[in-house]
C-alpha cells in the first residue's frame, strides 16, 4: 500500500490486520489510472499528527472523504476523530461506535477579549468593553487566554467557569450607565439562547476519552455559537494534549471549514495548523471554498486532497502549496468524477489521482432531489 504523509524512511514494516494495511494507516482508496481503472491501495499515515485540507466544489465528495477518514480513525489505535458537523451529515458514524454530541462548552473557554466579537459588540464601545471586563473579572484575566501567550500558562485541566447568568448578574451590578448595562445584558441573554454555553460542560478532553468518534452536531446552531464551539474544542484539545490529559492523538475534522476562519474560531484553528503537531493534534479542514481559507491552511498542510474545483481563485489557493511538482495547469489535473481527487503528498513530494473508497457507514450528505420526491409521491 502507498501511504500518504509517511516518508520512505518512516515506512512501517509488516501488517497487523486481516487486509494488507500497515499499522496506523487509513485506507482511503486506490490510485486511479488514466483509463479509469483502480490501481494499488492508497493510505494515509495515522502514526504521526498531520494537518490536511480536503477541497472540492459542491457535491464532489468532500464530506464523504472526511467520513472515510473518520471511519479509519475510529478503527485505529491511539487516535480519535472529533468531527465538526455543521450540516448534520456524519451521524452514520454511530455504526463504528461514534456518538453524536449536542455541543456544550464552558463560557470560560472563550477568552475575555473575544467576547465582544462573539456577541457582535464593538470591543471599544460601552457594552462591548463592559462584557470584556466582566468576563475577565469572572474568570481571572490570564486564566484562559492562551492565544499568543505562553502555552504552559494555559495548560492543565479546564478552568472552572462562570455561567452566563452569573455574567449577567455581574453586568447588572457593574458601575456603568444603565443603557450600557442593558445592552450588555441583552447580548448575553442572546448568547444564552444559543444553548451551547454551560458552566458545567464536561471538559473538551472527554470528547476524546474513549477513542470512539465524537460528532459535534452543529446543524441549526447559529454561526457565532458554532464558531464558539469550534474555538473551545480546538483550543481544548490542544491544551489537554499539552497538559498530558489526553492519552490518544485527536484528529479534528472540520467540515465547511471556510465558515470558521476569519471569526471567533480562527485563532484556535491557526494554533492547530501552526503548532498542533508538536503536542499531537491533527486538523483536517474540508471546504468548497478554498479561497476563503487563509494561506496558512494550505502552506501548513502536509496532506492535500482536492476533488474538482472550477473557480480560478480556488485553484489558486491550492497552487499555494508551492510544490514544484504541482506546476503546470493545475485545474486540468483535477479529476472530474465524484469521489475522485488529486492528492498531494508533502512527505514524498508527489501528486496522484485517487478514487476514494466507498463508505462503510451511511453518509447523509446527499442533496435532496425533486425527482425522487415526485417518485415517492406517485408511489
Ligand atoms: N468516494 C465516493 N464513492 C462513492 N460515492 C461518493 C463518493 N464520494 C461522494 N460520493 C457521492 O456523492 C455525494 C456527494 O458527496 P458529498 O456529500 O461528500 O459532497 P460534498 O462535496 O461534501 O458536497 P457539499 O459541498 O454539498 O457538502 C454523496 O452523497 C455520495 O453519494
Amino acid at each position: 500500500m502507498y501511504v500518504l504523509g509517511r516518508g520512505e524512511s518512516d515506512l512501517d514494516g509488516g501488517t497487523d490486520r486481516d487486509d494488507d494495511r500497515p499499522p496506523h494507516t487509513a485506507r482511503i482508496g486506490s490510485f486511479l489510472a488514466r483509463d479509469g481503472s483502480a490501481g494499488a491501495a492508497v493510505g494515509v499515515d495515522l502514526d504521526r499528527p498531520h494537518a490536511g485540507v480536503v477541497f472540492g466544489k459542491r457535491g464532489t465528495g468532500k464530506s464523504y472523504t472526511l467520513g472515510v477518514l473518520a471511519e479509519e480513525l475510529a478503527d485505529a489505535d491511539g487516535v480519535v476523530p472529533i468531527v465538526v458537523d455543521p450540516m448534520g451529515v456524519f451521524a452514520g458514524l454511530d455504526a463504528v461506535g461514534g456518538r453524536v454530541v449536542d455541543p456544550k462548552v464552558r463560557p470560560a473557554s472563550i477568552p475575555p477579549s473575544a467576547w465582544p466579537d462573539l456577541l457582535g459588540l464593538d470591543p471599544a464601545g460601552g457594552p462591548g468593553s463592559l462584557v470584556w471586563r466582566v468576563v475577565a473579572d469572572a474568570v481571572g484575566a490570564d486564566a484562559v487566554d492562551g492565544e499568543g501567550g505562553d502555552e504552559a500558562d494555559s495548560a492543565g485541566s479546564e478552568p472552572s467557569s462562570p455561567s452566563l447568568a452569573t455574567l449577567r448578574e455581574a453586568v447588572a451590578a457593574a458601575d456603568a450607565p444603565a443603557e450600557t448595562r442593558r445592552a450588555a445584558a441583552n447580548h448575553l441573554r442572546l448568547a444564552e439562547s444559543w444553548g451551547v454555553f454551560d458552566a458545567d460542560a464536561p471538559p473538551v478532553a472527554s470528547l476524546a476519552a474513549d477513542g470512539d468518534p465524537a460528532v459535534l452536531d452543529l446543524a441549526g446552531v447559529p454561526d457565532a455559537a458554532a464558531a464558539a464551539v469550534v474555538r473551545a474544542v480546538a483550543r481544548g484539545l490542544y491544551d489537554a494534549r499539552i497538559a498530558g490529559d489526553l492519552p490518544r492523538l485527536p484528529w479534528l475534522l472540520v467540515d465547511e471549514a471556510h465558515a470558521f476562519f476569519g471569526g471567533i474560531a480562527d485563532p484556535a484553528l491557526r494554533t492547530l495548523l501552526t503548532r498542533g503537531r508538536a503536542p499531537g493534534v491533527s486538523l483536517v479542514c474540508a471546504t468548497q471554498r478554498p479561497a476563503a481559507l487563509p494561506s496558512v491552511a494550505v502552506s501548513q498542510s502536509d496532506l492535500l486532497v482536492s476533488h474538482r474545483l472550477t473557480a480560478a481563485r480556488d485553484v489558486d489557493r491550492l497552487a499555494e502549496a508551492e510544490a514544484t511538482y504541482l506546476a503546470g495547469d493545475l485545474a486540468s489535473r483535477l479529476p472530474e468524477g465524484v469521489g475522485e481527487a488529486l492528492v498531494v503528498d508533502d512527505a514524498t513530494e508527489t501528486a496522484h489521482t485517487v478514487r476514494v473508497r466507498e463508505r462503510r457507514t451511511p453518509h447523509e450528505g446527499e442533496s435532496p432531489r425533486a425527482s425522487r420526491l415526485s417518485d415517492a409521491e406517485s408511489r
